[in-house]
């Protein structure tokens, strides 16, 4: 199976993200995982109605409108929303602040890892990546909740979660972009064209969608809460890319990182939950690949079986 990105063929149109849309944390909180804690960020956007989210792995990446003071607000207030408190608020404040007059090709600086610095945020001191490992991702429930491998939704969110974990540092920025933005409801119905024969792209033209719909003005500014102004972007989708890059130069996408399934590697087996629940397997993968198939072909995405596999021969 060669899945070689078409060039030119793509059937994406060409959306434009929003440059000004406005974003707030409205709460933090811990998330347990096996090999350390994420924390989940809920963003209220000026843009759409929906809680788009940002899974954190890093204690020092901190939103700037989560940690801003609110009127009237007790300690006790700032603790249940998840911002900070006491001489760790100072701290962040600092952190925040310098990075905000440190412009946006400034590399990153911390308090928290200054010689000298307070340790505000506990214990797990990792080194500083100057441009971390982030993924934009969109909801996808069948993928993700339900462990459909009609598409690899699922995997990717597992994976990219495997890897910003072993870096140590990084984000998930979730948006509720259902379906590609047409909603669970016309997905489910883009299933049904799917199981008549038409691919993912022909099913969406089928009930009047676009093949692609989302934009990403909240991943954005989400990004640009946290604090992340330069970064490695874990996708395979160029649409994605030129979207997120915008006319601004002010998020630095210094490269991206391509997300090939581990179903195409010859030895299956790994670590992740992911691939551990579903025991993944090329045969139960078929459907997976078709889904892949098409993103190759008709949306422009660079993925390659082929080069793929010559990348791993040559080490
Ligand atoms: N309309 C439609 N959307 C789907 C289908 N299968 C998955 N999706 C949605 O597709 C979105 C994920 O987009 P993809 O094109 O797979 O991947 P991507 O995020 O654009 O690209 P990468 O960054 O390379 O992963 C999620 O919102 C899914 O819900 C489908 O059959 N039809």
């Amino acid at each position: 199976m060669a899945y070689a990105a078409a060039q030119g063929t793509s059937v994406v149109a060409h959306r434009e993200s929003k440059e000004d849309v406005g974003v707030e944390c409205k709460v933090r909180a811990r998330i347990p995982y096996p090999g350390g804690h994420f924390y989940l960020h809920l963003f209220h956007n000026s843009e759409d109605n929906k809680e788009h989210l940002a899974i954190v792995f890093g204690d020092d990446v901190r939103s700037a409108s989560l940690e801003s003071v609110q009127d009237g607000e007790s300690e006790m207030d700032r603790k249940i929303r998840g911002a900070s408190t006491g001489a760790e608020r100072q701290a962040i404040s600092k952190a925040i602040a310098r990075r905000n007059t440190a412009g946006a090709s400034e590399p990153l600086q911390h308090p928290a890892f200054e010689p000298d610095a307070e340790d505000a945020f506990g214990s797990s001191r990792v080194p500083i990546v100057d441009a971390p490992l982030v993924r934009i991702h969109s909801e996808c429930f069948t993928g993700e909740t339900v462990s459909s491998v009609r598409c690899d939704c699922g995997y990717q969110l597992a994976e990219a979660m495997r890897l910003i974990q072993q870096e140590g540092r990084g984000a998930i920025v979730y948006l509720r972009q259902e379906g590609r933005g047409i909603g669970l409801m016309e997905k489910l119905k883009a299933y049904n064209l799917q199981d008549m024969g038409h691919d993912t792209v022909d099913a969406n033209l089928l009930l009047n969608h676009p093949a692609d719909a989302r934009t990403y003005g909240s991943a954005r500014a989400i990004l640009a809460d946290l604090g992340i102004s330069k970064l490695r972007l874990l996708t395979n989708n160029t649409d994605k890319i030129r979207q997120l890059r915008g006319n601004k130069s002010d998020l630095d996408i210094v490269c991206h990182v391509p997300m090939y399934p581990r179903w195409w590697d010859e030895d299956v087996e790994d670590e992740s939950s992911y691939s551990r629940h579903l025991a993944l397997k090329k045969d139960v993968m078929r459907e997976a690949d078709r889904y892949l198939k098409t993103k190759a072909e008709r949306m422009g995405h660079m993925l390659s079986l082929e080069s793929h596999h010559a990348a791993h021969q040559t080490g």
